[in-house]
């Protein structure tokens, strides 16, 4: 469904060099990419600020031209074939709009199925779907202008649907979403995901977004890719391990120490302990703790992703 092959983007950037000078200079925003996304995967696209996702989604999506290499998506090359591209893609930029600002959403929506000439049937059917799973009722007679960014986002990833798109390509769709309206945003591509009809590429930087909805993670730094595979494959890369908390009733003895575990932090009354897993397993290191001192609670934390991609990027 789409296909990267050594896709390359330079700006030429001017850069200050002395008191009045200004040097150019080439930025390699997209350096040698190579993708291959089938039809119905759902891939995570991350990266540090300036990584070039951005860029990346701007080549697939028609808006940039590639400084070399091939893209196609849907069988189509993105710049020249623009115009057939945008019936078969649905794009939402978080920080850009589709919408009229002072027309009303429910206006929107018409003029939409308009220019992308849907039938009505298919326009009605798939515009009361998205009314009910993001809940657009209350504000469909509202101006664009007027809407809180919750509901225009709910409204942008509407438009970006009306059409029956095969590829849905999101920009930082939760960004600035309140926790409701974030949830309202992931169980709806959720569910467009499960269908398996749609494609779906998100970049965020909400990690929580990822492991909600992507079985796939494909991650860019400095234009290129440094990781590509399941969020698990990620922790086993990264060597993450998972985490036994405790609390006790009274502090660990002194030199405790409990095999295949190490002691990661401990509250100043000594009552809470945090071991990670390093080759227990965590029956062993519960079975461990309880002979040792009386324990009043106790919990398993699986590995953070936040954690992992924050040690992946400093790596680089
Ligand atoms: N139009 C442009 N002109 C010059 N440089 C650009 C332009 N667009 C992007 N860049 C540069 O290309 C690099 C990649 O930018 P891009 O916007 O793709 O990153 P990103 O991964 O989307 O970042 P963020 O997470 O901050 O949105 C950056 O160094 C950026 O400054």
């Amino acid at each position: 469904m789409i296909r990267m092959r050594e896709l390359h983007k330079s700006f030429t950037v001017r850069v200050k060099a002395g008191r009045f000078r200004r040097e150019k200079r080439t930025v390699a925003a997209v350096d040698g990419v190579s993708l291959t996304i089938g039809r119905g995967e759902m891939v995570g696209y991350i990266g540090p600020n300036g990584a070039g996702k951005s860029t990346t989604l701007k080549m697939l999506t028609g808006v940039l031209t590639p400084s070399s290499g091939e893209v196609s998506v849907c069988g189509l090359t993105p710049v020249p074939q623009r115009t057939r591209l945008a019936l078969r893609i649905g794009v939402v930029f978080g920080q850009r709009s589709q919408l009229w600002w002072d027309l009303p959403l429910r206006e929107s929506f018409a003029l939409l199925r308009h220019i992308y000439r849907v039938p009505a049937g298919d326009h009605a059917a798939r515009l009361r779907r998205c009314r009910e799973l993001l809940d657009l009722d209350e504000f469909l007679d509202t101006p664009v202008r007027q809407l809180s960014l919750g509901q225009r986002m709910r409204g942008e990833l509407t438009a970006a649907l009306l059409h029956g798109p095969e590829v849905l390509f999101l920009d930082e769709p939760t960004i600035g979403l309140d926790v409701v309206s974030k949830q309202a945003v992931r169980s709806f591509l959720a569910e467009l995901g499960a269908t398996g009809d749609v494609t779906l590429v998100l970049t965020t930087h909400d990690l929580a977004d990822i492991e909600r909805l992507c079985e796939r993670l494909v991650v860019i730094d400095h234009g290129r890719v440094v990781h590509d595979g399941s969020i698990e494959a990620l922790h086993t890369r990264y060597g993450s391990r998972r985490s036994l908390v405790a609390d006790l009733e009274k502090p660990l003895p002194d030199g405790f120490e409990l095999p295949g575990a190490s002691l990661t932090a401990v509250t100043a009354n000594g009552h809470r302990v945090t071991f990670t897993l390093d080759s227990a397993t965590a029956g062993a290191a519960v079975a461990g703790l309880v002979a040792a001192v009386p324990v009043r609670d106790l919990s398993l934390v699986e590995p953070d992703i936040e954690d992992v991609v924050a040690r992946l990027y400093a790596e680089r």
